[in-house]
């Protein structure tokens, strides 16, 4: 962004003190900080409530080069020797601010939501997007009210296309973020169960994902999976295109090939040409199909879309092949889990073809509920010694799933790990797994499996 702090106080609805009106014209703000260990010359320092106040870390962003900061009214120790623009809520006022400068910037908004495969599709629609158009994008998973209006304003004055990732748990907040954006395209890749101990069922899940409309432009687009009921039952009103395995959609698949870091599949809007992505698994050839939809809306040619799909960048921890220090394969899944995702991967793990041993390393799921119990102890429909030879298992969710694998398993093969015993958990597997494994870990985002992979590389 490049913005003068006298046109961002007026953006903010914030009065300028009459003694600063030049200071404030004279100040160019190029970036927004709500960290002080991430300001730069030239920031806006916004202070956020965490876990600890924002407010306190003022004079350590003006150290690290801060030049102004949002300061809320009558808070305490208000600087004296930085320039301060005096809101009644510093986060409503970076709301205000972002949307203040989309509208000035004006770019072509898509935003991308669902209960899983948001990141991955982002990054996909980005790639194909930037063929043709000044593109900027959802930096990882910067998708609530602190990451939409913070992807916003880190984007160039002269961007043309905006891909939005866009989150939520509860109801209502997606209406919020669309209201925010004003997109023109909106993407819901599926419904799963993320987040399902804030809504008791899927419906209400595909209610709160739908809500990405409220805010679509009047002649805005609906993109949405179209295998699925709960999407299609809600979304004809906007005359959606579909993606999806079905022939009644706008771009269904006629055939793939899995393999454990490409994937290639073929639709049937352009039957001459196979698309390739670096990456595993139907679900990831459905995210790419979504992508596709898009792209074609922006008419851009199969061919480029193709190519961009083989040499795009997924965002870390999302079906990453690592190698461990051992020399085994670890597919790090670490950044968050749900019984959906776990299904689908647990799938394409089993089929990947390897000569060591299989070994699925689950941490719980997090946020489902009543129904975690049912919703783990599920899992055991896709764990069978046949397809997975060893399971490791950690958290206390993860109980359901290791009772209901008893008859199964081994005691050699089946392991359970209590949520205070992640270093066992980790010596354990570097001592039993060997150069020729394949190690997938998935757990919520809160089960910290970062630091389990860590300790395996
Ligand atoms: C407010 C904030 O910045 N929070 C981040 C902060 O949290 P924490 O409580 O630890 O902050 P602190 O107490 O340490 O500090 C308070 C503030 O002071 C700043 N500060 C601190 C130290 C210092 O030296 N200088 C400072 O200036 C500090 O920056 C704070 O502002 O740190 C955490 C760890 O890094 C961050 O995770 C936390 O970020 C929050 C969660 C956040 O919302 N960040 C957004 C940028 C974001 O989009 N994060 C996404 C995850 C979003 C998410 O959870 N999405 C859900 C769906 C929506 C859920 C809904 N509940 C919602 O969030 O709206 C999903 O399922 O995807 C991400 O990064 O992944
Ligand atoms: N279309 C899909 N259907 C089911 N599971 C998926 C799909 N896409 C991705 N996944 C699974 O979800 C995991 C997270 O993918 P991604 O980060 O792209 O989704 P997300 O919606 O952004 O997740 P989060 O809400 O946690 O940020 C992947 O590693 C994969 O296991
Ligand atoms: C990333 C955050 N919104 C989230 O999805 N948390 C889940 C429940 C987790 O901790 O994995």
């Amino acid at each position: 962004m490049k913005m003068t702090l006298s046109e961002i106080a007026q953006a903010v609805g914030a009065m300028i003190p009459e003694n600063q009106l030049n200071q404030f014209q004279q100040t160019m703000i190029t970036n927004v900080a709500i960290d002080s260990r991430h300001a730069e010359l030239g920031s806006l320092f916004v202070p956020l409530q965490g876990t600890r106040d924002g407010h306190d870390f003022v004079a350590n962003a003006q150290a690290t080069g801060a030049v102004a900061t949002f300061w809320q009214t009558g808070h305490p120790n208000r600087p004296t020797n930085l320039l301060v623009v005096d809101v009644d809520d510093p986060l409503v006022a970076l709301q205000g601010l972002a949307k203040y400068y989309l509208m000035k910037v004006n770019p072509k908004v898509i935003a991308v939501t669902g209960s899983n495969g948001k990141t991955t599709t982002k990054d996909m629609i980005a790639a194909i997007l930037a063929t043709q158009n000044r593109t900027a994008k959802t930096q990882g998973n910067h998708n609530n009210g602190i990451g939409v209006p913070l992807t916003i304003l880190e984007m160039a004055t002269n961007t043309e296309v905006l891909v939005v990732e866009m989150g939520m748990d509860r109801p209502g907040q997606l209406t919020f973020l669309s209201k925010m954006v004003e997109p023109d395209v909106a993407v819901i890749t599926m419904i799963g169960e993320a987040h399902i101990e804030f809504f008791g069922t899927r419906d209400k899940i595909a209610d709160a994902k739908i809500e990405i409309t409220n805010g679509l432009k009047e002649d805005g687009v609906l993109i949405i999976n179209g295998d699925e009921p709960l999407l299609t039952s809600r979304a004809e009103k906007w005359q959606p295109l579909t993606f999806g395995n079905h022939d009644d959609n706008y771009l269904y698949k006629t055939s793939m090939k899995l393999g454990a870091e490409y994937s290639e599949f073929t639709v049937d809007r352009w039957p001459d040409l196979t698309f390739k992505i670096p990456m595993m698994g139907e679900f990831n050839i459905m995210n790419a199909m979504a992508a596709l939809t898009v792209g074609r809306l922006f008419h851009i040619a199969p061919e480029k879309m193709a190519e961009a799909l083989v040499d795009f960048q997924p965002t870390e921890n999302r079906n990453q092949w690592v190698k461990s220090d051992c020399g085994a394969m670890i597919l790090s899944d670490v950044y968050n889990s749900n019984p959906t995702a776990v299904h689908k991967i647990l799938q394409s793990f089993a089929q990947v073809a390897g000569t060591g041993h299989h070994i699925a390393v689950l941490g719980d799921m997090l946020e489902l509920g009543e129904k975690s119990a049912e919703l783990h102890a599920g899992l055991a429909t896709d764990l069978s010694p046949e397809k997975i030879d060893e399971v490791y298992l950690y958290g206390p969710e993860m109980k359901a799933l290791y009772e209901a694998l008893q008859d199964d398993y081994t005691p050699e093969q089946l392991h359970y790990y209590p949520v205070s015993e992640q270093q066992q958990l980790i010596k354990d597997l570097q001592i039993n797994s060997h150069y020729r494994d394949l190690i997938l870990l998935k757990a919520s985002n809160g089960m910290h499996f970062d630091r389990v992979l860590k300790g395996l590389l």
